[in-house]
């Protein structure tokens, strides 16, 4: 469930009315999402504005100050040709505005589904899009630091505990002391851009073999393009039982390196930087393991999945790159 605000037909109506997008036929609130309210909208259109939108009102875990980040990616991105999308200004010309004391943005509606089983050649479509994005986004005037960098999973792994996290499961107290050795690594030899950080596939809608759209930016952040191609890599090589798909891991990597080589700083580090990846998603699904009561409405996502596939990268990964 994904609508956490009521927003009346005329409230709807009134905010169209400030966008220069023709006038509101249907609005319907959008199940999948847990983070803010969204809605699928449709409108009459104007001046070639599109006549579908998807209305987002932050609820939650958004700075708002972050939304000028966001929101300018986007439309940099978009102007650049990436498939990502286009966010409407209003007639002020700002791309945000507050509705019921929360911020509302009104985005382009993308086409496409996201995959659930991503074959090898979706995901070489994948490592493609996401290289083409790093390019184009190296001169996006504005950053953010990555607020869930591996320091910081380190921090939420210790709040958590050990003997909370023991409850979750019993390998779980050592991914803590990993968190550690990944927050000391050195990065700074990497090459940086802006990075999605969260690149999963239901962050990604696609219309066969094509990438048609690239949503979610709420985790992007400026850092090492590495870390955003092993978290891609980790959300999308394996399989429902967690086993490495080589196929696509093979894949996204060759779909990367065709639009942006890897240095040899960032092959030499690939295996711990996917570690601290998979760190990453083990922090933040620990933590709101503990958060989210059993009878929540909200599906919580499971630690361990990430915890296995961090050992798969502390077993494999140097290897992923050989050759
Ligand atoms: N620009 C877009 N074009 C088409 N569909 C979109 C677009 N943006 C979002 N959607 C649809 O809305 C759904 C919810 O969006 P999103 O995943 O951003 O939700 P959220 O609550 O903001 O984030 P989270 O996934 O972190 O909970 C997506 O699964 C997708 O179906
Ligand atoms: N994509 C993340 C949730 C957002 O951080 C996960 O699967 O854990």
């Amino acid at each position: 469930m994904a609508v956490y605000t009521h927003l009346g037909a005329e409230d709807l109506a009134r905010l169209i009315g400030e966008y220069d997008v023709g006038s509101l036929v249907m609005a319907k609130g959008i199940a999948e999402g847990v983070s803010n309210s969204n809605w699928l909208v449709e409108t009459t259109g104007s001046g070639g504005s599109g006549t579908r939108f998807i209305l987002t009102l932050y609820e939650r875990r958004i700075d708002y100050a972050d939304l000028p980040y966001f929101l300018g990616l986007l439309d940099h991105l978009a102007a650049k040709g990436c498939p990502v999308p286009r966010t409407m200004h209003d007639r002020d010309g700002a791309s945000w505005r507050m509705v019921e004391g929360k911020a509302a943005a009104l985005i382009e509606f993308l086409p496409g589904v996201s995959p659930t089983r991503p074959t090898p050649t979706q995901a070489r479509s994948i490592g493609a899009v996401l290289a083409g994005l790093h390019l184009a986004a190296a001169d996006f005037p504005q950053t953010r630091a990555n607020a869930m960098d591996f320091a910081a999973s380190a921090a939420i792994l210790d709040a958590c505990g050990a003997a909370a996290l023991e409850t979750i499961d019993p390998a779980l107290p050592a991914m803590l002391d990993h968190a550690r050795v990944a927050a000391a690594l050195d990065l700074s030899a990497l090459p940086q851009s802006q990075t999605h950080t969260d690149l999963f596939p239901d962050n990604v809608l696609m219309l066969g073999e094509d990438v048609t759209g690239l949503i979610d930016f709420y985790f992007a952040c400026t850092g090492p393009m590495l870390l955003d191609l092993t978290v891609t890599h980790a959300a999308w090589c394996f399989d429902a039982a967690n086993a490495y798909r080589a196929d696509c891991g093979v894949a996204l990597i060759d779909g990367y390196q065709s639009v942006r080589p890897l240095t040899p700083e960032e092959r030499a580090l690939f295996a711990d930087v996917a570690k601290g990846a998979c760190l990453r998603f083990v922090a933040s699904r620990a933590e709101d393991w503990l958060d989210t009561p059993d009878d929540a409405l909200v599906t919580r996502k499971y630690p361990m999945q990430f915890a296995q596939r961090w050992q798969f990268y502390h077993d494999h990964g140097a290897a992923l790159l050989a050759g």
